[in-house]
């Protein structure tokens, strides 16, 4: 793919998240890896929406280096590059602030899963990271942002469960390209959503019983089934 092409994608989908109202003037930031050739195309930092142009994204290696393009990179671009480097089957990553989601990664709490809709995209809990010392704040934040959410991971394959809250932060998720990435950043928004809403009706409502996670984790993403079918 070329860089003009790369880029366009990454356009679209970070379009994407505004169209879907998944953020407001400059929040959030989508990005895309090409692996071939060892770069990533994202979101330049504090541009809005509504003034962005494909040609804007920047591209930028695995070792942050910028490659092309006139804009600094998003803030958030050490947290992507490490997600791409630790997660070797990913090829996009979206990072919104988007309400619902946001509002449990505030409160530090993991979204439990509640009911099959949850079930259906992300085979147990959506997790809330630990939170970062003071030490990795000073330090290099992005990065430890990003490690963050991958120490969340030793024992979790990132496909079953695309879609992270980085306690008193917010989200990230991650798909096949970036066009899935945001799908599943949409996904979370409403999962949050509706689990907000049942915590409130019954603050004690259960968890769903095993069996029915399983089986509807399973007959989206299992054995017969492949990642990123449900797009
Ligand atoms: O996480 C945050 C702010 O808390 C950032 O994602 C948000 O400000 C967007 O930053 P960029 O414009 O991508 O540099």
């Amino acid at each position: 793919m070329s860089f003009t092409e790369l880029k366009r994608e990454v356009y679209e989908a970070n379009m994407e998240l505004q169209r879907r109202g998944l953020v407001i003037y400059t929040f959030g930031n989508v990005s895309q890896i090409d692996r071939d050739k060892g770069v990533i195309a994202i979101k330049p930092s504090g541009v809005s929406y509504d003034q962005m142009k494909a040609d804007d994204m920047v591209i930028v290696d695995l070792e942050n280096n910028i490659v092309e393009g006139s804009m600094r990179p998003s803030s958030d671009t050490k947290t992507h590059v490490h997600l791409y480097r630790h997660f070797d089957a990913i090829g996009g990553v979206t990072h919104t602030h988007s309400t619902y989601a946001t509002a449990w990664a505030q409160a530090k709490q993991s979204i439990p899963c509640l009911g099959t809709t949850h079930a259906d995209y992300v085979h147990g809990d959506i997790t809330c990271t630990r939170e970062l010392t003071d030490e990795q704040v000073n330090g290099d934040y992005e990065l430890e942002t990003g490690i963050q959410i991958t120490d969340a991971y030793q024992d979790r394959d990132p496909k079953a469960a695309p879609m992270v809250i980085v306690a008193g932060h917010a989200p990230f998720t991650w798909g096949k390209d970036a066009a899935q990435s945001v799908y599943h950043a949409a996904l979370l928004e409403e999962i949050a959503r509706m689990a907000y809403l049942t915590r409130t009706l019954d603050p004690h409502a259960a968890e769903l019983k095993k069996a029915v996670m399983d089986k509807h984790y399973l007959r989206k993403h299992g054995k017969n089934a492949y990642y990123g079918q449900s797009k």
